[in-house]
């Protein structure tokens, strides 16, 4: 299942769960399933294994104490810090403590607590707190998570790294905060967002799901997805054997002004690449006679160009000018799809009246703000944006009647009903100039093909997120990567998915 959940959902899912089944029994499942995930992260046998488990005050604290006991018994040598008096731990943590002392699980004397890193551990528990932190970590917390964080070995985080916002991927507390730098998470119930964008994936590393077998019954119809393939796979359709080049529809790629001439080659060349019939490039100014790498191109100037009958990806390397403007307006008042990028986005934030006719325009858009983009279009900062990038996308999908994608590490594709999915793909070789002039030239492509926006988009940013991975795992990136050989990657990954449906 790909359901994300925010954390007032999961609470009252694991409320209406509790009240069916007997008290301690989900804390035991978390337990045991974070037994199960620190076992398999062991680089020795159970045996040879010494374990810190830190347990929180609170139901977080209960699953490390569990899991504590689920390794104890396995064999290893488990330490748990529990700074809480037993008393004043809830019932089922308390439970779990005394299951914990039962197989032989030690409590670390207090006067030892500041020295957790005078000893060699082969993996550390973080169970300090999970989906109730409720303030930034300060004193004796924040000086425990600066240690696990200085430690060599392994850190699995129980439900979210603590100090970590599990809605927004953002450390609890800012700039000041601090929060436990995991190597793997297991989280509970559903995913939540805050593991996968933002600041999240570099907190929880490698995230793995234990449900706790809650019966569906308990879940909610969820407005909020992980991206994977199983999204858009209605649209992975083979080609028909009587099928021409005027079956996979136009794509004319409008930008390049001056200076910037090759940020519209590397979207077209994506668009050519993921199956467009035709492409054109439409340049604000001076378009060269042909691309020499890419000579199937067909470049023009934009103003001798129809905008009616492709799909318009608009704004790369466009400049601010008035042509550009003008450019914009036309493409606006087109019936065609359109993809906004870039420089029609930066000339959108500034002509409130080009906002009033993007959002009542009959056929929606697809747009594609970085954060500093979605930034000037809803006037705000850059990090006000970052502080809640889930709320951010679905603004501006709301407001512009768009589907949205909001880039960045763990991008948030989002429509107008408020429906949203974050994109698990993608890594920071991504972050090099040109990769989001792929990412609109793959997002034309599939339009001219037919797929729908909603589906075009979740496609294109999962793509574009892989085929970084891929080449990464090759060795190409994460240094290095140029944007344009994201390309061939795309159209290989493009073509085993309709093979392999
Ligand atoms: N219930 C169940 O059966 C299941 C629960 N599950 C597990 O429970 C977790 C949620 O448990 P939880 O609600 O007890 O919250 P948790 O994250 O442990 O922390 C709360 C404690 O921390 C304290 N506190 C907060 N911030 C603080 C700070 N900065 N500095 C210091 N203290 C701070 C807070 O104190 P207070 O804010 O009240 O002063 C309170 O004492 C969830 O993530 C999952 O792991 C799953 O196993 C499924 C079954
Ligand atoms: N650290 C990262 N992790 C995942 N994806 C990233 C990361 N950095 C950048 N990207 C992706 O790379 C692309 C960059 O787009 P953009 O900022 O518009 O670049 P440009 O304007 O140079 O083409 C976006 O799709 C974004 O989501
Ligand atoms: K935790």
């Amino acid at each position: 299942m790909s359901a994300i959940y925010p954390v007032a959902e999961i609470r009252k899912i694991e409320q209406a769960a509790l009240r069916d089944l007997p008290p301690y029994t989900l804390m035991q499942r978390a337990g045991q399933a974070a037994a199960q995930a620190a076992l398999r992260l062991l680089p020795c046998p159970p045996h040879s294994a010494a374990i810190l488990v830190l347990a929180g005050p609170g139901n977080n604290g209960g699953d490390a104490l569990e899991a504590a006991a689920g390794l104890a018994k396995a064999g290893c040598e488990v330490l748990a810090l529990l700074k809480t008096p037993p008393s004043q731990l809830p019932p089922d943590a308390a439970q779990a403590l005394a299951r914990a002392q039962r197989q032989g699980v030690h409590l670390m004397p207090p006067e030892q607590f500041a020295d957790i890193d005078s000893a060699q551990w082969t993996l550390v528990i973080d169970g300090l707190f999970g989906i109730g932190l409720s303030r930034p970590l300060d004193g004796d917390w924040r000086s425990l998570v600066q240690a696990v964080n200085a430690m060599p070995c392994p850190v699995l985080a129980l439900d979210v790294p603590s100090g970590l916002d599990a809605d927004t991927g953002t450390v609890v507390g800012g700039a000041g905060g601090i929060a436990v730098t995991a190597s793997n998470t297991i989280t509970f119930i559903a995913d939540k967002a805050g593991l996968y964008t933002g600041d999240g994936p570099d907190y929880a590393g490698s995230v793995e799901l234990a449900t706790l077998a809650i019966a569906d019954q308990y879940l909610p119809a969820p407005n909020m997805w992980l991206n994977h393939p199983g999204l858009f796979s209605d649209y992975l359709r083979p080609r028909k054997r009587n099928s021409h080049k005027g079956s996979f529809g136009d794509v004319a790629v409008i930008g390049g002004a001056a200076g910037m001439a090759g940020a519209p080659i590397l979207a077209a060349r994506a668009a050519a690449r993921c199956g467009a019939g035709r492409v054109f490039v439409g340049y604000a100014e001076n378009p060269p006679a042909y691309d020499q790498a890419q000579p199937e191109l067909m470049c023009r100037h934009a103003a001798d160009l129809d905008f009616s009958s492709a799909v318009l990806v608009v704004g790369t390397g466009m400049g601010m000018a008035n042509s550009a403007l003008a450019l914009l307006t036309r493409a606006l008042d087109a019936l065609s799809w359109l993809v906004l990028d870039a420089d029609a986005l930066n000339l959108l934030a500034r002509q409130p009246q080009l906002q009033v006719q993007l959002a009542q325009r009959q056929h929606a858009v697809l747009m594609t703000p970085h954060p500093l983009e979605a930034a000037r279009l809803l006037g705000l900062s850059t990090s006000e944006i970052q502080a809640d990038r889930v709320t951010a996308a679905r603004r501006l999908a709301s407001r512009f009647n768009a589907v949205v994608v909001l880039k960045g590490a763990g991008s948030i594709i989002a429509r107008a009903d408020g429906a949203v999915v974050v994109n698990p793909t993608g890594n920071p070789a991504l972050a090099t100039a040109g990769s989001g002039d792929v990412l609109s030239g793959i997002c034309g492509a599939l339009l001219a093909q037919g797929w729908p926006q909603w589906e075009a988009a979740l496609a294109a940013v999962w793509l574009h997120g892989r085929a970084a991975d891929q080449l990464v795992a090759q060795g190409i990136g994460p240094i290095g990567l140029t944007a344009g050989e994201l390309i061939p990657e795309v159209r290989l990954l493009l073509n085993q998915l309709v093979q392999e449906r």
